[in-house]
């Protein structure tokens, strides 16, 4: 099990400060989607260049022209890109098909897709990298979470790795660990917490003891 810090409300050199200060305890850095569209992907090539050893992900949440944006993230040296759910099929082939070429992966965000069960199954059989069910800001504004849909796909997904988003807190970490997802993604968890360095170190410790 993976431990992923999500960056998502803070500029270039902000991102680098918190990452600097967690390193040691996360496997992968995700340069969120409001970042990306601010600053561009060369957020994703800076990080990458500051952090080498960490894997970086450009969660560009793709939903048309798939290729295309799994070619630039890939040039800026993003090791893994996020496409939605909600996508064509043949949007997501084609992301699947340029990360393959590129000796990169793909993750889909399961946000906004209504039947999990049916769509996690389908994307399953299209090759995808990672299957995530994510709970977005403005759903966990009403107390939402993705705590059952990890249920369903851990259930129905054979071939990909399964992931989960969205509001994950040290308080919650082991409920989503009992689960057992391949990769956990926590934002605000640690980038808003006083001391991020003890609490990623904490939640690294309780994904390690499984
Ligand atoms: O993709 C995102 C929002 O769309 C966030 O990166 C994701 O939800 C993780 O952040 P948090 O743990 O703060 O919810």
């Amino acid at each position: 099990m993976k431990l992923q810090l999500a960056l998502d409300l803070v500029n270039i050199p902000e991102a680098k400060e918190v990452v600097k200060e967690v390193e040691e305890y996360i496997d992968i850095v995700e340069i969120g989607t409001p970042i990306i569209k601010i600053e561009g992907l060369r957020a994703v090539k800076e990080i990458k260049e500051a952090f080498p050893g960490l894997e970086v992900l450009a969660d560009l949440k793709t939903m048309d022209a798939a290729a295309y944006e799994v070619q630039k993230a890939s040039e800026a040296n993003a090791d893994i890109v996020t496409i939605l759910g909600v996508a064509e099929d043949e949007s997501i082939k084609g992301a699947v098909e340029e990360a393959k070429k590129q000796g990169k992966e793909i993750l889909v965000d399961l946000i906004a897709v209504k039947d999990i069960e049916t769509r996690a199954k389908e994307l399953d059989a299209l090759g995808v990298d990672y299957i995530c069910v994510h709970t977005g800001y403005d759903l966990q504004a009403v107390g939402k979470n993705s705590f059952e849909d990890l249920q369903t796909i851990k259930r129905v997904v054979k071939n990909a790795k399964t992931a989960v988003a969205g509001g994950i807190k040290l308080d919650t970490l082991q409920e989503v660990v009992k689960a057992q997802p391949d990769l956990v993604i926590v934002g605000g968890g640690i980038a808003n917490q006083e001391d991020k360095k003890g609490t990623a170190a904490k939640m690294q410790e309780m994904i390690q003891q499984g």
